[in-house]
């Protein structure tokens, strides 16, 4: 038996036309152009792919904060395009936004505690004094404790003031939480500490996640299924571990070569991908990857591939795919670096409940906390 999808898109595309000043000529960027997936009720599942690729776009469009140019979303089976504002109050409710920056995406002024109970207020949960009891029940369910309520956000680490905005977005209960970089702003041994509590919360409120990030260390441990997008395209999809061990397109395989390794330097470190992604106003032809594939030919200069499916519930974008070995690559698994494997372990570690970092690692990191 398949688990029912609770959020599905359908040739989602959404369009920005930015004009120069005076008589400039409009151009037009498509965010993302012509995305179809499914999430899966109660899974994990991640978006990842290079900066200005569509993945914030994409998330956006998901729980129509930004409407789309064309194509559809249903959650629950319900188109939300024609939702009416009462509707979409109830999604919004229902799916709720943790966002990379925690400082910036809490307001300063307001009390940790006001800014928790602020979801509940606009939703019309609970008496005041219910409302208070829950945001101290929350606090203490995210490592806080409850007279952290009366504090204000910049007395918090960014580790802590994480935990501040996953509290105030699972106050309401919601039944689909999307991450966008939740952690990429955080060192890495706060990183794990936050991915946990992500995964304990995950399955005591029995959520669906969708997490973007550009960080692969990060999606192999959270994520159940992966899609990779590329130039506001979907270039692969199927279950993490499927792909990671033996991606089924090129540009997977340039992004698990290019996995950071834990250093101080680490703390934002970006994927790094050989080649400057191409302008988005006037993506190549063809395969949208061939300007950075080592194995592209002369078809992918003029064919755009289409995303087949290979069955086992993965999918892939690339003329070649099922045929790399062919070409004489190797499995990236074989060849994975051995400081990106060490990135798996401190993670790894972090889960069991162990130190995550060796001494040496935690001089780096500057014993942060
Ligand atoms: N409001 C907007 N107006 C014009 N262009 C936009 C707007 N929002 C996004 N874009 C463009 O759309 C493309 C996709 O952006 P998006 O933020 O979705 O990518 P991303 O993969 O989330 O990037 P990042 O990891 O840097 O956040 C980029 O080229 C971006 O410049």
């Amino acid at each position: 038996m398949t688990t029912p999808s609770i959020l599905e898109a359908r040739a989602l595309k959404r369009q920005f036309v930015t004009r120069k000043p005076l008589f400039g000529e409009p151009t037009v960027v498509r965010a993302v152009d012509g995305v179809d997936l499914s999430v899966a009720e109660g899974e994990t599942f991640a978006i990842v792919g290079e900066s200005g690729c569509g993945k914030s776009t994409l998330a956006r469009l998901l729980v129509r904060l930004i409407e789309p140019s064309a194509g559809q979303v249903s959650y629950r089976g319900k188109d939300i395009g024609g939702l009416s504002e009462a509707d979409l109050r109830d999604l919004r409710s229902e799916i709720q936004f943790i966002f990379q920056d925690p400082f910036s995406s809490l307001n300063p002024r307001m009390t940790v505690g006001a800014l928790i109970e602020e979801p509940l207020k606009t939703h019309g949960i609970g008496t005041a004094e219910e409302r208070r009891a829950t945001v101290g029940r929350i606090l203490t369910r995210v490592g806080l404790r409850p007279e952290h309520a009366d504090r204000y956000p910049h007395e918090f680490s960014g580790g802590q003031r994480q935990r501040i905005g996953i509290a105030r977005a699972l106050v309401t209960r919601p039944k689909v939480l999307i991450g966008d970089e939740p952690v990429s702003a955080l060192d890495v041994s706060i990183q794990a500490q936050v991915i946990n509590i992500l995964e304990d919360l995950k399955d005591e409120f029995g959520l669906t996640m969708i997490v973007i990030a550009h960080d692969l260390a990060v999606i192999r441990h959270m994520s159940d299924r992966v899609a990779v997008m590329y130039l506001g395209k979907i270039v692969e999809t199927g279950p993490t571990d499927a792909l990671f061990e033996a991606p089924a397109h090129p540009y997977t395989e340039a992004l698990l070569e290019a996995i950071p390794i834990p250093s101080v330097g680490a703390r934002k470190a970006r994927v790094a991908v050989e080649g400057d992604p191409p302008n988005p106003i006037a993506p190549p032809p063809g395969c949208r990857f061939h300007t950075r594939c080592p194995y592209a030919e002369a078809r992918c200069r003029s064919e755009e591939p289409p995303l087949r499916d290979l069955g086992d519930g993965r999918k892939a974008a690339c003329h070649f795919t099922g045929n790399l070995a062919l070409k004489g690559i190797q499995p990236v698994a074989e060849r994975r670096s051995a400081a990106a494997a060490r990135r798996f372990d401190i993670y790894s570690a972090a889960r069991e409940g162990q130190d995550p970092l060796t001494e040496q690692e935690t001089v780096q990191q500057g014993g942060n906390s």
